[in-house]
């Protein structure tokens, strides 16, 4: 690349890299790794890294082994949102126009801040996202959505409040239009605006008007639109966005009908527990540990962004899911293909983001050459993929198709390596416009009549040192040494003296400076509009070049997760009714940071209540979640890290896992516990997969048991959902026999001279004890506390075993399929003032 300001040296490497890497990536932050950035800049490191607010990681994990980093890097976001945490403002630093010299890396200004509560997942992988939202009630809610940067246009019927804030809070709109029935709900309005930041306003809602508007736009009616509610909104959307953004409104060209009844539902809790795109202890390092960072092995930032898309959304539809696993095993059996199309992919730009900054009027004429140049590397990719005679890749290769003409056009149009400015001339070929060619003509005939004025005016004057001279102040000049002065004619007219010469100007020399300032000043407006007509003739193609950008981006996505499937030794999930077998399952994050013990899953409809018991630090979370990430998996069309995986389609994954406050909400950790324990007991389905984890603990014991115990019962007689329940409640274990479909699995450990050794191994039946004072050995509490702990335990024991006893035998009588959710919880609360009347009194 060239970069202006060239000529005073080569670019520090790094520097070089962190140019192509901001032209590549121009929203993304780069981070520097702290090391080759003291290597590169010395002593000026810090103070440079502080001028353009480059943020210097220390960090030296296997994340940032890379010498620099464009984000999203592995774990980029958690690691952003880590210095966020600390408060520290992360910035990104302008384009780069002459980073040869520090100072002028340094002068250019930070253009983009990130600031603490801005960043979500989506945001930071689209920070040019600008959503327009209007929400209509009629059978549910219906919700549309304008992305202002490329003109997205979709649309939602969902049917509760809770699900309509999932969307709202995923997609943060900028502004949202509530129909007037929501808008009069005051509450509504409130919330809205203080859950979202959002701006609300009032909006036109009306049926008829909608339909009008909308076919009007689109041509005919867009199909998708099918129910009164989601019509009102996109006709609100629509025309609110054609009123108020007159003349930037990018071209609205399609609807498109986003069904969340095809996917798999996942809220914001499971993806949070399950640390899907975030780790739960981001502030601790461990940012780059997330499900996310593990998978994104893509090379394109469309990649990175389906993938995200993809686990959020996880696909329902079993020909689908197979369809997506068919391409992804092809890229596994085949590395050698997987390697070259990984490398045409990684010299791919993001053609969504050009592609829209075409229909914007945004792009500029690298914008243009890179879009050819990426456009040039897809025959090749599609030679590529069918040369291998496989189906589901000779279908994608298919879909690659390159738009007509443009790089022909761009090619003839543009010069190999543009300026950034599309004001400042050198753009345009010459031969690809007369007119240009014309003027450009004009000034190169009067510059080259000053070129040879000089040798005519030495001969004419006989003043062999006379030249010809331009600054910014008197333009062309005429310049003699002193000891020919005498020698200069009248027709010179003296501008400037200088200690040993003397510079003048004439009349015949300003008027061609003249025509070349005229002539070249043309030629850069005519640029322009050269330019101009190129670029609006290329947006007739920003669909289809959008079109192949999500074709690539697919491509993109299989080959990541094939890759990621032959290093980790992942294999193809298949799909059944309702058994579900996992053969020696593994935790695809864990598995990167320790040796792991890989572990069986079998439920069935007949057995699907798993009572999963064992030590602190023996692995039972990571048990419950390692079974939930491979369901997700293999429903994104990923393998899945396991020997053997048979798996029943999960319409949801409910997860209760850990203690969490809620503090700026104001609620408790019991509180948030028994909150997100209701929402699974009201909504859990026999397609759904729960994850519990130490429900109760946040109350005291007797309580606690008596709640886990009625939430099992409820679960298993009302739900028919598959159930991992873990736990430190060993009278839990007496539900197998009882319940027709629990069954007992602890995780084993062996208390050794030693100490506690954990096999991490999980095996059928309930564990032996809780190993509680053990674990608090390992992790170093002083002997004498302990000592003092296992006295009173005994005390307790010998009254617990008899209270809970009492509790146990009561809970065993009741018949919960009998009751009434509101008879349950009469009747847990009479357990618990009798467990509360039987509280132990340590010695
Ligand atoms: N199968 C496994 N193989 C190897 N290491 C494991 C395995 N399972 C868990 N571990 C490791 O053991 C540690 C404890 O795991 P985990 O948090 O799942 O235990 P737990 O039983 O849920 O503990 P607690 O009851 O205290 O919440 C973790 O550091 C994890 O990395």
């Amino acid at each position: 690349m060239t970069l202006k300001g060239e000529g005073k040296g080569p670019l520090p490497p790094l520097l070089a890299q962190y140019v192509e890497l901001r032209e590549r990536y121009p929203d993304y932050l780069v981070l520097f790794q702290v090391g080759d950035f003291y290597e590169t800049f010395g002593e000026d490191a810090e103070r440079l890294a502080r001028a353009i607010n480059i943020t210097l990681t220390h960090k030296t994990s296997k994340d940032f082994v890379t010498p620099m980093a464009g984000i999203p890097v592995r774990s980029a976001d958690s690691y952003l949102e880590k210095l966020l945490a600390q408060n520290i403002c992360v910035a990104i630093a302008d384009q780069l126009e002459s980073p040869a010299d520090a100072d002028g890396l340094v002068r250019r200004d930070v253009t983009q801040l990130i600031t603490p509560g801005t960043v979500t997942d989506d945001k930071l992988l689209r920070p040019d996202a600008t959503y327009l939202a209007a929400v209509a009630t009629g059978e549910g809610y219906g919700l549309a959505l304008l992305d202002l940067s490329t003109g997205e246009f979709r649309g939602t019927q969902l049917y509760s409040k809770a699900a309509l804030f999932d969307e709202l809070r995923r997609y943060r709109p900028a502004e949202l239009l509530l129909a007037p029935e929501l808008h009069a709900q005051e509450s509504f309005r409130e919330g809205c605006c203080e859950r979202f930041s959002v701006m609300v306003t009032r909006g036109r809602f009306d049926e008829s008007e909608a339909q009008g508007a909308l076919a009007g736009h689109f041509g005919a009616l867009p199909t998708g639109l099918d129910t009164a509610a989601l019509l009102r909104a996109a006709g609100a959307v629509l025309s609110y966005a054609r009123h108020t953004q007159r003349g930037k409104l990018p071209q609205v060209t399609r609807f498109v009908r986003y069904d969340p009844s095809a996917y798999m539902q996942l809220g914001e809790t499971a993806l949070a527990t399950l640390e899907v795109f975030r780790t739960a202890h981001a502030a601790l390092g461990e940012g780059g540990r997330t499900l996310l960072s593990i998978l994104d092995a893509t090379r394109t930032a469309p990649g990175r962004r389906l993938l995200q898309a993809w686990l959020r959304h996880p696909l329902l539809d079993r020909e689908l899911i197979e369809a997506r696993l068919g391409a992804v095993e092809a890229f596994v059996q085949d590395g050698v293909l997987r390697r070259e199309v990984r490398k045409a992919l990684f010299k791919m730009h993001d053609l969504e983001r050009l592609a829209s900054k075409l229909v914007t009027e945004r792009a500029n004429a690298r914008d243009l050459c890179a879009l050819a140049r990426s456009l040039a590397l897809v025959p090749e990719l599609r030679r590529l993929l069918g040369a291998r005679g496989e189906r589901a890749l000779a279908a994608l290769g298919e879909r690659l198709r390159v738009p007509e003409g443009v790089c022909e056009r761009v090619g003839a149009a543009l010069v190999d390596d543009p300026p950034l400015k599309i004001t400042e001339g050198g753009l345009i070929r010459s031969g690809f416009d007369r007119e240009l060619d014309g003027l450009r003509a004009r000034a190169e005939d009067a510059r080259a009549w000053i070129a040879a004025l000089e040798a005519e005016e030495r001969a004419a004057t006989g003043i062999p040192t006379l030249k010809i001279g331009f600054n910014g102040v008197f333009g062309y000049y005429l310049e003699v040494t002193r000891p020919y002065l005498e020698r200069v004619p009248p027709s010179y007219r003296a501008v400037q003296t200088l200690k040993d010469r003397q510079r003048y100007v004439r009349d015949d020399l300003r008027e061609r400076e003249r025509e070349i300032l005229r002539f070249e000043a043309a030629a850069k407006g005519r640029e322009y509009e050269v330019f101009g007509l190129l670029r609006g003739e290329l947006a007739a193609a920003a669909d289809a070049v959008r079109d192949l950008g999500a074709a690539l981006a697919e491509l993109d996505v299989y080959s990541a997760l094939a890759e990621v499937a032959a290093e980790g030794r992942f294999c193809r999930p298949t799909f059944s009714e309702g058994a579900l077998e996992i053969r020696a399952g593994r935790h695809p994050v864990v598995e990167r940071f320790h040796p792991f013990i890989p572990n069986d899953l079998t439920m069935s409809p007949s057995e699907r209540l798993l009572i999963l018991t064992g030590p602190n630090m023996s692995g039972k979370s990571t048990y419950l979640r390692q079974s939930a990430l491979i369901a997700l998996l293999a429903q994104i069309g990923s393998f899945v890290p396991a020997e053997r995986a048979v798996l029943p389609l999960f319409e949801r994954i409910y997860t209760r896992i850990g203690a969490s406050d809620d503090i700026a909400g104001g609620r408790s950790t019991f509180m948030v516990e028994m909150s997100e324990l209701a929402t699974i007991l009201q909504n859990a389905t026999p397609k759904s997969l729960v994850l519990l984890d130490e429900i109760g603990r946040g109350t005291s014991t007797f309580d606690g048991l008596a709640l886990a115990w009625a939430a099992a019962e409820y679960l298993e007689a009302r739900t028919g959902a598959y159930v991992l329940f873990a736990t430190h409640y060993f009278e839990l274990t007496a539900l197998e026999g009882r319940l027709a479909s629990a069954r007992n699995l602890h995780v084993a450990a062996k208390e050794e001279a030693g100490g506690l050794t954990f096999y991490h191994q999980v095996l059928p039946g309930p564990a032996s004890k809780a190993y509680g004072l053990e674990v608090a050995k390992l992790a170093g509490v002083p002997a004498k506390v302990l000592a003092r702990a296992r006295a009173l335990l005994e005390g307790l024991e010998a009254t617990r075993n008899d209270q809970a006893k009492g509790v146990v035998d009561a809970l065993l009588a009741v018949d919960v399929s009998r009751l009434s959710p509101l008879e349950a919880l009469q009747l847990l609360y009479e357990l618990q003032d009798r467990a509360r009347g039987l509280a132990p009194q340590p010695t």
